[in-house]
């Protein structure tokens, strides 16, 4: 033991002569991936013995401790006397899980998916290693539970399935309580944060702080793919209401049990909570998830150049749509370069659709020389699709939350006929959706920009609300995308007009999730298209049997293979904030990815068995333009000016040997 003690001193000391030095990056390197290595075999200091080990899931191995470690830690006769290697307990466990398969003959279903998910989620409470131990060795069988689609029923059933707490709710009944309540997490060192306000998960709409579940979602996938210490990351759900009328009536949610906060009063509870998180903790990344668009956008807005965070929804879903929308290009054959050239319909125009839109027109325009007029004709290459409220609907809708303070008859009374006033209105505004053009009254600010004109709309046969089938037909695109969470949106109508596409492989993005909001299936898309053309979904569909001996592609277009590489990137680069310019290098660098023969075998996504790896690439990419932009602060042992100094591959092995995996670490028992 003093063996190691001295040896990861002896590093330590090594590195800090080199920094005094800092002459030579590669030696750095090397003494820095010498450190790491040591440091993972490090033991670990417990303060405690017993059954309080077998309960502890940072420390528990269950079967897996050693008889030595059963003498140090009072464990002998605790457990089973077989000692088994991680192998073998994650052999068990899917033995386990099996079993249940056998059991759901029917096939896959709810309260299978379900069920798998209780399976882990209870693995996930009382061992933290081999939970991710099994999540990292078999990610593709598994992210589909932890995250979209079984994730969006678990937030849907939350209040049922809690058991154990995960993370932190911070409420609208916690004002001016946050700057100490944070103080109760009981990390030192927090460096991921995803929170949510539960208004809008996945296409599932309002769950109020049933929402979590994303959250813890999206956190397994930080760990499993970035490889971040799960010791230090932080689910968090702020709860300010829910509008969800099912919710403020089930006795047994979980919630505040009233509406949502909203204008400054729903500002200073976000700012609350961001200063206290920051005041703790402030090299935390934070990351908001699934915030209805109306906040999505105001949000980053307010927070992007205080602190580094970033919104996933609306800037890595952009990125991951840029690099299928280039492997779309590559996939004709063509270089990225003719990007601007596609005619793209956009169906959904909220927080992941905008998002989508103005990074897709600004990656256009800065191929086409970066200028105004660029700008402007990129611009032209976008037909948006969208069905909003209209203003009157919605005052509607929220003049009942302000009948709250009435007597109860009067509110029941005034609650049920503005409910139903608002019905009426928006059956109305039904009559609005379709294509946005600038006629349309009341547009919002963030899709003014892709209204088209009404005079070119004309001369392409098009009006204003034109029919998704009906644009479709007139534009012929080269790429159908959707995030408008509306399940088969893109209907036989809408997939038949396809087949009049210009392009000679039309790509099809039917990106909203969970699955059953997918605007369209595999299926639907091979069958009723053809064979040659592109899919993507938000949820993992199975590939298509195309029956003559080819595989119609499904590919997972999902901003999981963008958020853990920003998240990473940004911590070990240590940049202060989160730039547009290295949002787009993660998103080239997940595009370039992709070798030409898979392209051009319509895949443009990788498989999620290589998400640590290209979360890896991209976290490397993110690293080495805060580098440039001279955003980088360091992180641990390397600083800024160490940080400028690494080469391309001494930064990818500078990601991976920071990334943390789960290995059982020797327990050593001290007194407090
Ligand atoms: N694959 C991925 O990585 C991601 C997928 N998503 C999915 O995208 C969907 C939308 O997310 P957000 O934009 O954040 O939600 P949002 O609620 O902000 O936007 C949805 C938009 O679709 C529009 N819409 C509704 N019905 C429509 C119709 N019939 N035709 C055309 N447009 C219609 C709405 O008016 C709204 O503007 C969700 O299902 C979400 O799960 C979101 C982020 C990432
Ligand atoms: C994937 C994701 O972030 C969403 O569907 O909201
Ligand atoms: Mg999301």
């Amino acid at each position: 033991m003093s063996n190691f003690s001295n040896q990861i001193r002896a590093s330590s000391s090594l590195i800090k002569r080199l920094r005094q030095r800092m002459t030579n990056p590669a030696a750095l390197m090397q003494a820095t991936r010498h450190f790491t290595t040591l440091e993972g075999h490090r033991p670990t200091i417990v303060h405690k013995r017993s059954l309080d080990i077998l309960h502890d899931p940072w420390f528990n191995k269950g079967t897996a401790f050693s008889m030595t470690e059963r003498d140090r830690l009072d464990l002998r006769g605790l457990l089973p006397p077989n000692v088994m290697t991680s192998e073998q307990q994650i052999q068990r466990f899917k033995a386990d899980l099996k079993r249940l398969e056998v059991q759901a003959r029917d096939g896959p279903s709810d309260p299978y998916a379900l069920a798998k998910w209780r399976i882990l989620n209870r693995l996930h409470d009382r061992n933290e290693t081999m939970y991710y131990q099994v999540l990292i060795a078999h990610i593709e069988e598994y992210a589909p539970i932890v995250y979209t689609p079984t994730v969006g029923l678990v937030c849907q059933n939350y209040s049922g399935l809690f058991r154990r707490p995960r993370g932190m709710y911070f409420s609208a009944e916690d004002r001016g309580e946050m700057m100490s309540m944070v103080y109760n997490w009981p990390a030192e060192q927090v460096d991921m944060i995803v929170v949510t306000d539960g208004s809008r998960i996945l296409g599932l709409g309002d769950l109020g702080v049933q929402g979590i579940g994303i959250a813890i979602g999206k956190l397994d996938l930080y760990v499993a793919a970035a490889g971040i210490n799960p010791q230090r990351v932080l689910p968090v759900m702020i709860d300010v209401g829910t509008n969800n009328e099912k919710l403020l009536k089930d006795p047994l949610y979980l919630g505040l049990q009233e509406h949502r906060l909203d204008g400054d009063e729903y500002i200073a509870v976000i700012d609350e909570f961001m200063e206290a998180v920051f005041t703790r903790w402030p090299h935390v990344i934070v990351q908001f998830e699934d915030f209805q668009s109306k906040w999505a956008f105001k949000l980053l807005q307010r927070y992007r150049n205080t602190y580094r965070m970033f919104n996933d929804d609306v800037q890595g879903t952009a990125g991951v749509a840029i690099a299928g929308l280039l492997g779309a290009v590559r996939a004709q054959g063509r270089p990225m370069i003719d990007f601007p050239k596609q005619k793209i319909v956009v169906a959904g125009a909220g927080s992941a659709g905008i998002g989508v839109l103005n990074a897709a027109r600004k990656t256009m325009a800065r191929m086409l020389g970066n200028n105004e007029s660029a700008f402007e004709s990129a611009g032209r290459q976008f037909w948006v699709v969208d069905a909003k409220l209209s203003l009157l609907a919605r005052y509607c809708k929220t003049a009942v939350i302000d009948l709250d303070n009435l007597v109860e008859a009067l509110r029941i009374f005034f609650s049920y006929a503005l409910s139903i006033i608002g019905m009426i209105i928006e059956l109305v505004a039904l009559y609005t959706q379709g294509l946005i053009t600038e006629e349309r009254e009341n547009i919002d600010p963030e899709a003014l920009p892709f209204a088209r004109k009404v005079k070119e709309a004309s001369r392409q046969g098009l009006r204003e609300g034109a029919s998704l089938a009906e644009v479709v037909r007139e534009v012929k695109p080269d790429v159908l995308l959707g995030l408008s969470a509306v399940g088969g949106l893109f209907s036989k109508e809408v997939l038949e007009a396809l087949k009049g596409s210009t392009s000679t492989r039309p790509a099809i993005f039917a990106m909203s999730n969970p699955t059953k909001n997918a605007e369209c299936t595999p299926e639907e898309a091979f069958s009723i298209v053809g064979d040659n053309i592109l899919f993507a979904s938000g949820s993992p569909f199975q590939d298509v049997d195309l029956g003559n001996g080819h595989i119609g592609h499904c590919n997972q277009g999902n901003n999981m293979y963008l958020f853990p590489g920003i998240g990473l990137g940004t911590l070990l680069s240590g940049s202060r904030i989160i730039s547009d310019g290295m949002l787009q290098a993660a998103a080239e660098c997940l595009a370039e990815y992709m070798a030409e023969e898979e392209v051009l075998n319509g895949i443009i996504y990788p498989s999620t068995s290589r998400i640590r790896d290209i979360t890896k690439e991209v976290a490397a990419a993110v690293v080495k333009e805060a580098i440039k932009e001279d955003l980088a602060e360091g992180y641990r042992e390397m600083d800024a000016r160490e940080l400028q100094k690494l080469s391309q591959e001494e930064i990818v092995e500078y990601v991976k040997n920071n990334m943390w995996s789960p290995d059982y670490p020797t327990l050593v028992y001290r007194r407090d």
